[in-house]
C-alpha cells in the first residue's frame, strides 16, 4: 500500500480547464438523449467467416452438424465394452482380460462393433467403435499376449466424447449482435458454417473544424479519431478540416448526411461567436442539441439529425474529444453497428496509488499509469502527470483513464476506484 507521502499532490495545471456551474447535465443522461431513437443500420451482406472478422451478426448462426460429430476418444488408450468394466483388475488379469482387435486412429472409420471380452486400440480424437462404454488411458494398463490389463477399470463414459454432448446439428451458435472474433471463427468453422449474416457498416463522416487548424495548430483529433473508428464494421470518410465559414459547414454537413449514418466532428461547439457547427447544423435543416455535461474533460457536446444521419459535435481540446467519443460516440456506434447490448468494456476496480484533491461537480476521466498491485492484485494507480484537457503527453504516457465520480473532493491513497485500461490482457479484438 503506498506510504500517503504523496497526499494532496496538485494533479491540475494552475489554470485548470472549466468553472463549475450549476445544471451541468449527467453523462448517463446525456447517454440516454444521444441514444433515444437510435437503431441498428438497416442492411446486411453475407460473408464467409474469416471475411466476417470483427464485424456484427445481424442473425444468429445454426450449426450445421452435431459437435462433436461422432462418439470419440479423449485419449491414446484402450476402448473397452461395459461387461468388462464391471469386472476387477484381479478378475481380469486372471486371464480374462480383453483382446485387442485392432487400431483406429484419427481420421480412421470406427469399424465394428465390440463385444464382451473385446478391446480396441484407439488414439485422441479417434471415433470408438460402436459398443465402446469407456476409454482406458494406456498409461493405466498392462499389455499381455494381446490382452490389455486395466490396473483398476474406469467408470462408463470415461474419456469419450460423446457424438453432440458440445452442440446438437441446428443449434443456435452465436446470438446476433456478436462480433465475430478469433473464438467464434473456430467454433463456426467446427460447426461448419461456411457464410454468416453481418450488418452492413456504419458510414461515418468524420472532419475537425476550427480557422487555426493547419500551420499553427496541428489537427490531432482526426487522426486520433480516425484511428478509434478504424475498425470492421465502420467505413470511415475523411472530410478533413473545415473552416469557420457557416455557409461552407452546411453545405458540407447537407452533403456528409446524403450518405452517412453519422457524421462525427470535433472542434466549434461551445457557444462562442467562433464556435459556428451548431448554427450550420440548424441552417442545413437539421435539428441540435447543444449540452453542457457533468463530465471532465468533455463538458460541451452537441448531437443532433439531418436527414438519416445522426450528428455528435465534440469539443476541441484533444483530451475532451477523447472522452466525449468513449462515453457517448462508442455507445452510439455500438448501437448503430447493431451490437448487442451491454457489450462494451467495463472499467476494472482499482485502488489510488496516491491523494489529491480536486473540484466536484463533474465525473472526471483521468490519464493515469499503473504503477503496481497491492496483495489481492487490484492495480494500483496514479495521474499520469498534469490534467489538462488539451495534454496529450500525460495521456501518451498513460495505462488508461482513471475514473472519479462527481462528488468526491478529495481522492486519498488506497482509495476504492474504477480504472478503464487501454488495453485488455486477453483482448482478442
Ligand atoms: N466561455 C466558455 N468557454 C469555454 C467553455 C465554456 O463552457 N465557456 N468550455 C471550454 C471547454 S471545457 C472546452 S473542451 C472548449 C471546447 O470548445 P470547442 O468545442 O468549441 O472547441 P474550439 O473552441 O474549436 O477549440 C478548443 C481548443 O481545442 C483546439 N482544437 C480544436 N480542434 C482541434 C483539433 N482538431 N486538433 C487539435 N486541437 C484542436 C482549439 O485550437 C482550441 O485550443 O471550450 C472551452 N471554452
Ligand atoms: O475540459 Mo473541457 O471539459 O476541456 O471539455
Amino acid at each position: 500500500m503506498p506510504d500517503g507521502t504523496l497526499i494532496h499532490t496538485p494533479i491540475h495545471a494552475p489554470l485548470a480547464c472549466c468553472d463549475e456551474e450549476p445544471g451541468l447535465l449527467p453523462v448517463a443522461e446525456a447517454r440516454a438523449r444521444l441514444l433515444h431513437g437510435a437503431l441498428p443500420v438497416a442492411g446486411e451482406e453475407v460473408l464467409a467467416p474469416t471475411a466476417a472478422l470483427g464485424r456484427l451478426l445481424a442473425a444468429a448462426p445454426r450449426s450445421a452438424r452435431s459437435l462433436p460429430p461422432f462418439d470419440q476418444s479423449a485419449m491414446d488408450g484402450y476402448a473397452l465394452h461395459a461387461a468388462d468394466l464391471a469386472a476387477g483388475a484381479t478378475d481380469l488379469a486372471a486371464g480374462a482380460a480383453p483382446l485387442v482387435l485392432r487400431r483406429i486412429a484419427a481420421g480412421d472409420p470406427p469399424g465394428p462393433a465390440i463385444g464382451p471380452g473385446e478391446a480396441v486400440r484407439v488414439l485422441t480424437g479417434a471415433p470408438v467403435p460402436p459398443g465402446a462404454a469407456a476409454v482406458v488411458m494406456e498409461e493405466h494398463v498392462a499389455l499381455r499376449e494381446g490382452r490389455v490389463e486395466p490396473r483398476r477399470p474406469p467408470r462408463p463414459g470415461t474419456n469419450i466424447r460423446r457424438r453432440g454432448e458440445d452442440l446438437a446439428e441446428g443449434d443456435l451458435l452465436l446470438a446476433p449482435g456478436t462480433r465475430l472474433d478469433a473464438r467464434h471463427l473456430a467454433l463456426l468453422a467446427a460447426a461448419d458454417i461456411d457464410q454468416v449474416a453481418v450488418r452492413r457498416r456504419v458510414r461515418v463522416a468524420l472532419l475537425s473544424n476550427g480557422n487555426e487548424l493547419g500551420a499553427a495548430i496541428r489537427d490531432s483529433n482526426r487522426p486520433m479519431l480516425a484511428a478509434l473508428l478504424a475498425r470492421p464494421e465502420i467505413a470511415l470518410t475523411d472530410l478533413g478540416v473545415l473552416p469557420d465559414d457557416p455557409a461552407a459547414l452546411a453545405a458540407a454537413l447537407a452533403e456528409a448526411a446524403r450518405g452517412h449514418d453519422l457524421i462525427l466532428a470535433s472542434g466549434g461547439i461551445s457557444g462562442s461567436d467562433a464556435d459556428h457547427l451548431p448554427g450550420a447544423l440548424r441552417a442545413a435543416g437539421g435539428e441540435v442539441e447543444v449540452l453542457k455535461l457533468a463530465q471532465k474533460p468533455g463538458k460541451p457536446l452537441a448531437h443532433g439529425r439531418l436527414g438519416a444521419a445522426r450528428c455528435l459535435f465534440l469539443p476541441g481540446n484533444p483530451l475532451a474529444a477523447l472522452v466525449g467519443f468513449l462515453t457517448l460516440g462508442r455507445p452510439l456506434l455500438a448501437r448503430l453497428a447493431g451490437a448487442a447490448e451491454g457489450a462494451g468494456p467495463a472499467p476494472v476496480a482499482a485502488l489510488a496509488a496516491r491523494g489529491f484533491a480536486r473540484k466536484p461537480g463533474r465525473e472526471e476521466f483521468l490519464p493515469a499509469r499503473v504503477i503496481g498491485q497491492d496483495a489481492s492484485g487490484l492495480p494500483l494507480v496514479e495521474p499520469a502527470g498534469l490534467f489538462g484537457s488539451a495534454r496529450l503527453v500525460p495521456l501518451a504516457a498513460a495505462d488508461g483513464l482513471l475514473w472519479v465520480p462527481a462528488d468526491i473532493a478529495q481522492v486519498r491513497p488506497g482509495d476504492a476506484l474504477r480504472f478503464h485500461p487501454f488495453a485488455a490482457g486477453f483482448g482478442l479484438a
